[in-house]
């Protein structure tokens, strides 16, 4: 078999097994039975399910994507940039980068980051993908390029060829490339929601298109595929593993890549699908993505460690998954849905990712807020609400320092820190050390999202979840904005009302929330970094 788990050191509570049926969730979840999640969840299980039979339909992709590869060759296109959030880019990202091969991946608002994807113009084909074809940041990517192409000299027809578009079957999207003539559209199948995506024509379009051998990923996936009914079988025992860290207390699962290494960067996808699977009503299992087996946060007491292409620790209670890649996007999403069924919530909704993007609308229409800052030192302009600061001498030499201790001891126990940096994550890629760094400083949880893409992953969990978390929030100035055609706002003012939703939704349920607005960016990464030592 192409998957491969261990396990070491965790107890599975007899009822874990009960409650799946003693290993018949396997066969009922194969056989696309949407009443494994209980009466509430059936309806939209019975038409999110489709991700089961990917393997095998999926394949009819396949020699079509190598012709128009070979066809946008033909033009000089090789350059493939991929608009997508969350479910519709997540997966690409890792299918390239565990093959090598260069994908430019445009999941941000942060204007210098679009800016610096429009480059190369004369070799760019330009992938749209969203699934509901209403993602704001799609569509203002979207619009970005049809400018910059135009701007470049290309008429209308030679910008629509510029394009491809992947969209659920009767989207604004699909509408939208038909309109403006697409060089190609691929209806996605609608009953495979955006994080069970992977193996869909959302995962495999782009990653075809940069050049990809997407059979073999299929492949991988079908092996497995063939062994998902059987007791025992790797996916099952990742889930099984899963529900019972929840019900042991191990509600944090962390995530470590191996020394396989036969996957890249699989951690940022499989935290979308368990965050946004998992984190409602209370309850979910918080993905924690670790710079290494052993990095900060790996040992502690409330969490599973999960090592993707290596075994488990000795010792500590913690799985190893190791297979190729198709086979871990398949084996994961099952994991998560059997998984879901021992936490009680239904695996295919995402209930509360609205509440911060009605907020960001709102704030788009009235204005942004105008907040004053409680103190500046050096780069760093310090706000805060749900009684962060209260008492916190920010006048002091050392006020940043005296913040972050005050933010750090808000985390309840068994509660985690946030930390959410809506930056541009290639030029201020250094603010990714954060998570470490504040990890470092504290027993509990600490994550790492950069805004807005973590909306679309951890968002749910944050919203939805148990409300034990405490957030870090960065922003920067942005010195050169980049307009975002025929709307009233810029990528900027986007991503500023977006952190504001953010921070908006956060004060509504009170939680503990630190914001850093840098001046100077890099200087003020750095010094934060300093600060926490
Ligand atoms: O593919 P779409 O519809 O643009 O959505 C992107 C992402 O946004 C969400 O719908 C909500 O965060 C995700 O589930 C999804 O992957």
């Amino acid at each position: 078999m192409t998957l491969q788990f261990r396990c070491s050191g965790l107890e599975v509570p007899e009822n874990v097994r009960t409650q799946l049926g003693d290993d018949d969730v396997a066969k009922r979840l194969v056989a696309e039975d949407a009443t494994l999640w209980g009466p509430e969840a059936e309806s939209e299980a019975s038409v999110r399910l489709g991700w089961l039979d990917l393997p095998a339909t999926s394949r009819a992709l396949v020699s079509g994507l190598a012709e128009l590869r070979a066809e946008l060759a033909g033009e000089g296109l090789d350059r493939v940039v991929l608009c997508g959030m969350g479910g519709s880019s997540l997966a690409p990202e890792v299918i390239c980068r565990t093959a090598g091969v260069p994908l430019v991946v445009l999941d941000t608002t942060d204007p210098g980051q679009v800016a610096g994807a429009m480059s190369d113009l004369d070799r760019t084909v330009v992938v749209v993908s969203s699934e509901s074809g209403g993602t704001i940041e799609t569509e203002s990517h979207r619009r970005a390029f049809v400018a910059a192409f135009t701007e470049v000299g290309l008429d209308e027809k030679e910008v629509g060829r510029r394009f491809v578009v992947v969209t659920d079957p009767g989207s604004p999207l699909a509408d939208t490339a038909a309109a403006m003539g697409a060089r190609a559209v691929f209806l996605a199948d609608p009953n495979v929601g955006g994080r069970y995506s992977a193996l869909s024509a959302f995962g495999l379009v782009p990653a075809a298109l940069a050049g990809v051998d997407v059979g073999a990923l299929l492949d991988e996936a079908a092996d497995l595929a063939e062994h998902l009914t059987e007791p025992g079988n790797p996916a099952l025992e990742l889930g099984v593993a899963l529900g019972a860290g929840f019900r042991t207390g191990r509600d944090k699962v962390a995530l470590g890549a191996g020394s396989g290494p036969r996957t890249e960067g699989f951690g940022d996808w499989a935290e979308q699908l368990i965050a946004e699977s998992t984190g409602k009503g209370g309850r979910g299992l918080l993905p924690v993505v670790l710079e290494s087996v052993d990095a900060p946060g790996s040992t502690a007491p409330d969490a599973l460690l999960a090592v993707v292409d290596g075994d488990p620790v000795a010792g500590r209670p913690s799985v190893g998954v190791t297979g190729p890649l198709g086979a871990q996007f398949l084996g994961w999403e099952f994991a998560t849905a059997v998984a879901g069924r021992v936490l009680g919530i239904n695996p295919f909704e995402q209930p509360n990712v609205t509440a911060s993007e009605e907020n960001t609308a709102r704030i788009l229409e009235s204005g942004l807020p105008d907040e004053r800052p409680l103190a500046t030192i050096g780069a760093v302009e310090l706000c805060a609400s749900g009684g962060v600061l209260d008492g916190v001498d920010l006048s002091a030499s050392d006020g940043l320092r005296l913040a972050l201790d005050a933010l750090l001891a808000a985390v309840p126990p068994r509660g985690y820190l946030a930390v959410m940096a809506y930056l541009d994550r290639v030029a201020d890629a250094r603010a990714g050390e954060l998570r470490a760094a504040v990890a470092r400083r504290t027993e509990h949880a600490v994550t790492f999202g950069w805004g807005p893409r973590f909306l679309h992953s951890t968002g749910q969990y944050h919203e939805g979840g148990p409300q034990v978390g405490v957030f870090l929030q960065l922003t920067g100035a942005v010195p050169e904005d980049l307009p975002v055609p025929d709307r009233p706002y810029s990528f900027g003012v986007l991503q500023a009302a977006q952190a504001a939703g953010y921070r908006q939704a956060l004060a509504d349920r009170q939680r503990p929330l630190l914001h850093l607005h840098l001046t100077d960016r890099s200087a003020g990464i750095a010094q934060v970094l300093d600060t926490l030592g």
